[in-house]
């Protein structure tokens, strides 16, 4: 069987994904999450003409005074008292200005002496000193943010300011994980002999933690058709139904046969890159099915190349493939074989450095690494030096 590319096969995959219904996300709900439409302010910001200083409100043209005070403006006053020839109006932070006055004394430049005002600094040195004009920051009906916006802080204060309690996202996938493998016991459990915690499940949580989605761990699935079968019917109601060994070609190797049982269809299987070959994917129920190699490292490399991009798309991101920028390498490499390789790395002053142990079982040099090396199937031996794709973990 031939091994289908990395490339074609995250193609494929978000290929298949039906697009999730959108929602209308409150505020506290929205960061993180990407934007299903377009948003448009529904207000002026500022609504009218707001002094950006505590002082007072004048006719530049009356410059340099003194004036008369005649009343005052602060925040959340609708219509302050107008100011007129000579006269001041005490104006604050946020307030509107008074009609009449086009400027603003801040209350450092004057001394008060009753309703008298006389300026003891230099003034404004220009008309409309200390205004923020209404509208100055947006206007209604300006578009403020775009569809497949990811939403920031910043970009909550913005769509709160513009009127919006609410911003339209796609629901959050519901996830769902299974670990498969009848020597697995859960984390936390001492295990007997025999047996081994189950570390993929926490890690694909830790990994879809920065994700706006649901994660399930619906536990561990002993080697057995009908139970791994059963399982995969349980979790039928989800959007995405992950699991974790039982991908490749041994006796005890179940996934492909029990997906199929549980009325799954697969799409594709064996993957043409180093760890991650037995991954496969396909649809149960409405749901997309992914299962992951079961190493640990076979786990996370293709957790990040194919389910992370998934829960991206789904979730409304514009580019969710993860992006590989070039970068020198520290150490040379030999040349690769008829898969392409994922070298676990460390980016040291600028190059990255492969680290030594690369067995997919390997979870010591996964926890060191902070970037993962793409070198294509057919790579020549490339020196210290040359350029190759890196991508940052
Ligand atoms: N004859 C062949 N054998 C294998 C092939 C092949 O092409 N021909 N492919 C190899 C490759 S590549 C991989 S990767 C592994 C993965 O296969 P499975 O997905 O079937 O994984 P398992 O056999 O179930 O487990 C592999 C390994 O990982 C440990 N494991 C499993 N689940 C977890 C977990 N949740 N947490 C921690 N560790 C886990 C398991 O105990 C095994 O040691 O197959 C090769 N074989
Ligand atoms: O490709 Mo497997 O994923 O070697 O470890």
């Amino acid at each position: 069987m031939s091994l289908l590319p990395v490339a074609d096969a995250q193609a494929r995959l978000l290929d298949m994904a039906k697009a999730l219904p959108v929602e209308q996300a409150s505020l506290t709900e929205a960061a993180g999450r990407w934007l299903a439409a377009d948003l448009v302010a529904l207000r002026d910001q500022p609504w009218a003409d707001l002094s950006a200083m505590d002082g007072y409100a004048i006719r530049f043209d009356d410059m340099p005074g003194p004036w008369t005070l005649t009343g005052e403006s602060a925040a959340g006053a609708l219509t302050p008292p107008a100011v007129a020839g000579g006269s001041a109006v005490r104006i604050f932070t946020g307030a509107p200005v008074p009609a009449g006055a086009d400027t603003v004394i801040v209350q450092e430049d004057v001394a008060a002496d009753g309703a008298t005002i006389r300026l003891t600094g230099d003034g404004p040195a220009a008309r409309a000193r200390h205004i923020r004009s209404r509208g100055s920051d947006f206007h209604a009906g300006a578009t403020i943010l775009t569809a497949g916006t990811r939403i920031n802080a910043g970009q909550i204060a913005l769509a709160a300011l513009a009127g919006h309690a609410a911003v339209p996202v796609p629901v959050r996938p519901r996830i769902a994980l299974l670990s498969t493998g009848s020597e697995l016991a859960p984390v936390g459990e001492p295990p007997r002999k025999g047996m081994l915690p189950a570390s993929n499940a926490p890690m694909l949580a830790a990994l879809l933690r920065q994700l706006p989605c649901f994660v399930t761990n619906l536990g561990i699935i002993p080697d057995d058709l009908a139970a791994t079968r059963d399982a995969m019917e349980a979790a039928c109601g989800f959007d995405i139904i992950v699991t974790t060994g039982g991908a490749s070609v041994g006796d005890h190797d179940l996934v492909r046969p029990a997906l199929e049982a549980a009325g799954g269809r697969i799409d594709f299987w064996k993957i043409r890159m180093r760890p991650g070959k037995p991954l496969i994917s396909g649809t149960l129920g409405d749901g997309l099915f992914l299962g992951l190699p079961g190493n640990p490292v076979s786990a996370f490399v293709t957790a990040r190349l194919f389910l992370v991009p998934l829960v991206r798309h789904l979730c409304g991101c514009p580019e969710p493939l993860p992006r590989f920028t070039p970068m020198p390498l520290a150490a040379a490499l030999p040349a690769v074989g008829g898969r392409d390789d994922f070298l676990r790395a460390r980016v040291v002053d600028g190059a990255v450095a492969p680290l030594a142990q690369q067995d997919s079982a390997a979870v010591l040099s996964l926890a060191r690494a902070d970037a993962l090396i793409h070198r294509p199937a057919g790579s020549h031996p490339a020196a210290a030096g040359e350029p190759v794709e890196v991508l940052r973990l």
